[in-house]
């Protein structure tokens, strides 16, 4: 398996950003949260000109064997495939958001059950025509998830290749808010129960019993214990291909703009695999799937968005884009007192 071999940033430029952005026509720190994302680009790209190249949204779709037992998911399995066709088509939310910011978008089969015979402007990765239930038997294949991992790495290259320097992550998969939970509940030992929610929209009775399924799924596998194993089993091909990419990305340095729960778990699985891939990553929104607050707060961090976004496909982090890009802007346009000669006595 590759390695992933992250570098921290170095943090020797850190002064000269904190310096350059406190010299700026404002009072000191008046611009909050986009001054310390300006300043952690700047780590990140070692520089005092931090650019943002080619924004780009690599979206992930795959189909989850658990689905076909209908109890998880309130919207039945045939969902993901016509979503993937509607995103090549340009009319789902992440469409309309991506265009807005003319942000790229990659769509990538990451393991649909359905043939799309070639379909143009669709990336053709697909592992297998979706997972096995894990309900009965682990998810994916060693080898599988291996093939997730080094696909998705090999993705991240290939995005970067073209002039990316910032990626986002989306997915699209009937079923995989089941998975996220269980990836948070093995890797974070919190109990199924509290990492479970309505997902797409299920009723109370709805998470009940999705909970009770879940619970089951747990208890089923409760040897697995390494993070390559606890993937395999109740990952998804979307999951673990994003985990690469991810991976990938970081060793990249490239900034990585997280989006909702599922996007966090496979952040959580990668960051298992290599810790560093967070030096890299803005998060973008809190979803409200209950179990992000918690995933969130195991990482420290504190998104730029708290809109009750619950959708996924990678939508909370083309949202949150033209915020990053402002603290880019900032960064580089904002006067500094000695150019605009303003008095700069209060802020010493
Ligand atoms: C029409 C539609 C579009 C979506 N776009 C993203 N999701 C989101 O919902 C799914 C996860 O929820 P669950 O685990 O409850 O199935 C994922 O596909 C996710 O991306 C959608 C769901 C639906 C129904
Ligand atoms: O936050 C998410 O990513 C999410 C939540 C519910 C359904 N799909 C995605």
């Amino acid at each position: 398996m590759n390695e992933f071999k992250i570098k921290s940033p170095d943090q020797t430029i850190l002064d000269q950003l904190v310096h350059k952005v406190n010299n700026k026509t404002k009072p000191k720190g008046s611009l909050g949260v986009l001054e310390a994302i300006a300043i952690k680009i700047g780590v990140i790209q070692q520089t005092l000109r931090p650019q943002l190249c080619k924004p780009t949204i690599a979206l992930f779709a795959a189909d989850h064997g658990i689905a076909e037992e209908g109890v998880v998911n309130p919207n039945p399995q045939e969902v993901t495939w016509q979503m993937v066709y509607n995103f090549i088509s340009g009319g789902a939310g992440i469409n309309v958001f991506t265009r807005q910011h003319h942000i790229a978008l990659k769509v990538i089969d990451s393991g649909v059950k359905y043939d799309f015979n070639n379909l143009p402007g669709l990336i053709d990765e697909k592992i297998d025509f979706g997972t096995k239930n894990y309900l009965y038997q682990p998810a994916m294949t060693k080898v599988q998830c291996e093939k997730c991992l080094e696909r998705g790495a090999a993705l991240a290259t290939s995005i970067y290749s073209e002039g990316s320097n910032i990626i986002g992550f989306g997915e699209m998969g009937i079923g995989n808010t089941s998975s996220a939970s269980l990836l948070m509940s093995k890797l974070l030992g919190i109990p199924i129960e509290d990492c479970v929610g309505m997902g797409a929209g299920l009723d109370s009775e709805g998470v009940k019993n999705k909970k009770q399924v879940l619970r089951a799924v747990i208890e089923k596998h409760s040897a697995v214990e390494s993070t390559a194993d606890i993937l395999q089993t109740f990952g998804g091909f979307e999951i673990a291909m994003i985990a690469g990419a991810m991976l990938q990305a970081a060793e990249l340095k490239m900034i990585l703009l997280i989006d909702g729960f599922i996007i966090t778990a496979a952040l959580l699985v990668a960051s298992k695999l290599n810790p560093k891939v967070i030096d890299y990553c803005i998060f973008s929104h809190t979803s409200g799937e209950p179990g992000h607050q918690k995933l969130l707060d195991y990482f420290g961090a504190k998104p730029l968005l708290n809109l009750g976004l619950r959708l996924g496909e990678g939508t909370g982090a083309a949202i949150a884009f033209p915020l990053v890009q402002s603290a880019v802007n900032l960064m580089n346009e904002l006067a500094s007192f000695d150019i605009a000669s303003v008095s700069n006595i209060g802020n010493e």
